[in-house]
């Protein structure tokens, strides 16, 4: 209860009734009975007024001397004394008093309402002088803004009660034509409750009701399959996960690679400097030879420095598996997918033009701007080739180093090609990591396990899903026991999964690279490193594209696509689906599961 009512309750402050008595003899006094209705009024007027306003009157009077009073005048001038707003206001203050005689009992009984811990009676309220009003109508604004604070409290208790309750709509329950804002509201809350589960959720609902309208929500705001928002949501938390989209919806920042076989970096700096290019080295400092463009008054793929093949602009992540691959000057290297160019013109320049670069690439249409890029950036140590690279190595092996920069699905760079959004199906996700693995065992067998300086062999892709990336390097590591991972020597990156939603990776798997565009700001990419620690008999393989690709279908069948494709299961329940996609494929093939021998043999 709030200072307002307080002052309407005081009633007849003692000034008052004092004054109204002084009056009283003073009419008494006056003998001018013609003069009533006057005094009445006038009366009536100083009763309305408030007591600090019956002390500005009554004050100089003495009852002693009280001079003959003209209750015309006296009536006029007190009306003077109030503009009309005070009029108003004493209005408004004589019907609250009126209101107050009305309410007195209601009130009275009810006092304990706005003074909780200390009952008080009316004479205490009598007893309240003019001082003491101030200090207890502050208190009781306290108590009063107290009770507000509660009650706003329990207020926000229950909207969240009612939002945890409401997140959960299903989709028919949905506003038509929901805003996004709104949508995204949701998403956040619903992000809030799973990070907090046990003390936000609504005890009545599971994990997966809040994930699945979270994934609902996420597929209509960001606009994905709901096929491919679940996949990459997996990857992350659901905290993290919102940031990978958001991450996606903006495009990284645009970098630039300094051709070390033509410019240094502070020279090519200061040239684009001078032309209004606004520019800085690569945030990090884990590349010498990057720059990241702020701003420029000229386009940045037209300058005469990059038309003179001063710089290429290539995406900082790009940079990554090249500084892994760690080219050594003199050695005979192999890029096995490299068009347009920007790995393959690094590693040439890396190599200060000397040994020689193999720029393969199946695409012959892309190779033209490989060639194009080649010879702009003045690379004169590489070979352009255009092959399938599992044609390697009965084309050429003996390698000392292969860079595999993987064809991919490109879920690591949604930010540049949002079509992937849509476009890619379940297939693509079956079909791509079957090319990668086979790619992989090529460029392993394709490298000198002897090399003096080398036999290392760079993984890389722009995708973050497991299946591209550690699901790959861990299907190569048991497929060639001659090879073993190695740091990949990159001062930034998450390290890779060493398991990954029940399915275990080997170790070592960790020493692999992830990097999200939502925590270093660059394209999500993957990079792994391995050495070639002996020779296998697969290193004379002089099986085609089309004979490996054949005999890769057989290995599937046998060992069944679940098996084989995805890591190893080693706990009970997987072991009975191996053992029970082995009997198939034994079927398949003919053979009778239980001994082991051909229908036919029996
Ligand atoms: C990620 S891009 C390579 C980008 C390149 N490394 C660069 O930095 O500019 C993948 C490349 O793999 C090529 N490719 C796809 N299948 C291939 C195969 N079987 N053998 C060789 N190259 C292949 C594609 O044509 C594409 O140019």
């Amino acid at each position: 209860m709030g200072s307002r009512q307080l002052k309407n309750r005081q009633r007849d402050p003692p000034s008052l009734d004092e004054f109204q008595a002084r009056k009283s003899n003073k009419n008494k006094k006056s003998k001018r009975s013609n003069k009533e209705s006057t005094e009445e009024s006038s009366k009536h007027k100083k009763q309305k007024k408030s007591s600090h306003k019956d002390k500005e009157i009554e004050e100089p009077v003495e009852e002693e001397n009280l001079p003959e009073v003209d209750y015309d005048k006296l009536a006029k001038e007190s009306k003077a004394l109030f503009d009309d707003d005070i009029e108003e206001d004493l209005q408004d203050e004589f019907d609250l008093e009126q209101e107050y005689e009305n309410d007195e009992d209601e009130d009275n009984n009810n006092q304990i309402q706005w003074s909780d811990d200390e009952e008080m009676s009316d004479n205490d309220i009598e007893k309240l002088n003019m001082d003491n009003i101030e200090k207890l109508s502050a208190k009781l604004d306290k108590q009063d803004q107290e009770i507000q604070e509660e009650a706003e409290m329990e207020l926000q208790e229950q909207n969240l009660q009612e939002k945890i309750t409401d997140v959960l709509l299903n989709d028919d329950e949905l506003e038509e034509n929901e805003d996004l804002t709104t949508t995204r509201t949701r998403m956040l809350e619903i992000v809030k409750i799973l990070e907090n589960f046990s003390t936000l959720a609504d005890p009545t609902k599971s994990r997966s009701q809040y994930t699945e309208r979270l994934l609902k929500d996420i597929v209509k705001y960001f606009g994905y399959t709901e096929f491919l928002a679940e996949k990459l949501f997996q990857l992350f938390s659901p905290t993290e996960a919102i940031e990978f989209f958001e991450a996606n919806e903006v495009s990284r920042p645009v970098t630039i690679r300094t051709n070390t076989l033509k410019t240094k970096r502070r020279d090519l700096a200061q040239s684009l400097v001078n032309k209004g290019v606004n520019l800085q080295p690569i945030p990090g400092n884990w590349s010498k030879t990057g720059l990241q463009v702020f701003e420029s008054g000229i386009p940045i793929g037209a300058t005469p420095e990059y038309l003179s093949g001063q710089y290429i602009l290539q995406a900082a992540s790009s940079f990554l598996p090249c500084i892994a691959l760690d080219p050594q000057e003199g050695e005979r290297i192999l890029d096995m997918a490299s068009a347009p160019g920007g790995k393959t013109t690094y590693i040439s320049a890396m190599m200060k033009n000397t040994g020689v670069v193999f720029a393969n690439d199946f695409n012959a249409k892309r190779t033209k701007s490989l060639i194009a890029n080649i010879h702009r950036l003045g690379c004169t140590n590489t070979i352009v080739c255009n092959y399938d690279a599992r044609e390697f190595p009965k084309v050429i092996g003996g390698f000392d180093r292969i860079l595999l920069d993987a064809p991919c699905t490109g879920t690591g760079v949604i930010g540049k090609d949002p079509n992937v959004k849509l476009n890619r199906t379940p297939k693509d996700f079956m079909d791509i990591p079957h090319l990668q693995k086979q790619l992989l065992l090529s460029a392993i067998d394709s490298v000198d396990c002897n090399s003096k300086t080398g036999g290392v062999i760079v993984y890389s892709t722009c995708s973050v899903a497991v299946e591209e990336d550690e699901a790959v390097i861990d299907y190569a590591l048991r497929k060639r026991p001659n090879v073993k991972l190695v740091d990949t020597g990159l001062a930034i990156g998450k390290e890779a999964f060493t398991s990954y939603r029940g399915k275990k990776f080997h170790q070592s798997v960790s020493l692999a690279r992830r990097y999200y565009p939502h925590a270093y700001n660059v394209d999500g990419f993957f990079v792994a490193k391995f050495v070639k620690t002996g020779p296998s008999k697969f290193d004379d393989n002089k099986s085609s594209a089309k004979e490996k690709e054949f005999q890769a279908q057989k290995e599937l069948e046998a060992e069944s696509i679940i098996n084989d494709d995805f890591a190893e299961f080693d706990d009970e329940e997987d072991e009975h689906y191996i053992k029970k996609s082995k009997k198939e494929a034994l079927k398949k093939k003919g053979i009778n599961p239980k001994s082991g021998k051909k229908k036919e043999d029996k």
